[in-house]
């Protein structure tokens, strides 16, 4: 199925995740689907490993992790933040290392405190090899950490080959 991609979100300085400046992190860059979904596309390295050839399975659900918790920026114009106070991740296949790997998320509930959603990690083949469930709690961003946009490099990276949809 191919989903057209509406909107690229913003990356960090050195999240583990989505830092672009974090040597040893996914560097996972993320994108917003008309159908109000989130897909990260990301690169496992030798340096995620659990097993030599296979992802950590704690890097598989920092991904997921990240994928779901960020689906609720796609809602709204301002900026919605939460921190996970519950993640449930089963592990289906083996995902392994220096390939391309897609991860989606969404929202599937949602009140004035709290978020939930799912999330699924795909393998070239197709096939999902991760899915999780993930519970937010709804917290300011200035409750959470001292987060200075600018010295964070919290801005949107332009790639020459950000997709405009992507087939999953
Ligand atoms: C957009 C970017 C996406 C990023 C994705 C990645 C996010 C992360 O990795 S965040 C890091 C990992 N998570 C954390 O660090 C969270 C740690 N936990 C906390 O900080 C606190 O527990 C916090 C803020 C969630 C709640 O604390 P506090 O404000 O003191 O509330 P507290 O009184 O304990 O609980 C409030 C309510 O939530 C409920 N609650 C708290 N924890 C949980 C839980 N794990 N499950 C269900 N309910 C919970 C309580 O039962 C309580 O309900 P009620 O008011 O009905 O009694």
């Amino acid at each position: 199925m191919k989903h057209k991609i509406v909107g690229k979100q913003k990356n960090s300085k050195l999240c583990f995740v989505c830092g672009m400046k974090n040597d040893l992190g996914l560097k996972a860059h993320f994108y917003a689907t008309e159908g109000q979904e989130l897909i990260a596309l990301f690169k496992p390295c030798e340096e995620h490993q659990s097993y030599p050839g296979r992802l950590h399975g704690g890097v598989a659900s920092a991904v997921l992790d990240e994928t779901i918790g960020r689906a609720i920026l796609n809602k709204y114009d301002t900026e919605v933040w939460g921190v996970t106070i519950e993640l449930n991740v089963k592990f289906k296949k083996p995902i392994p290392l220096n390939e391309e790997l897609k991860v989606v998320g969404r929202i599937t509930k949602e009140n004035n405190r709290i978020f939930e959603g799912t999330g699924e990690i795909y393998l070239q083949n197709g096939e999902t090899a991760a899915t999780a469930y993930g519970k937010y709690f709804k917290v300011p961003l200035e409750r959470i950490a001292d987060f200075d946009p600018e010295e964070n490099e919290w801005k949107i990276i332009e790639k020459e080959d950000d997709p405009d949809e992507i087939e999953i």
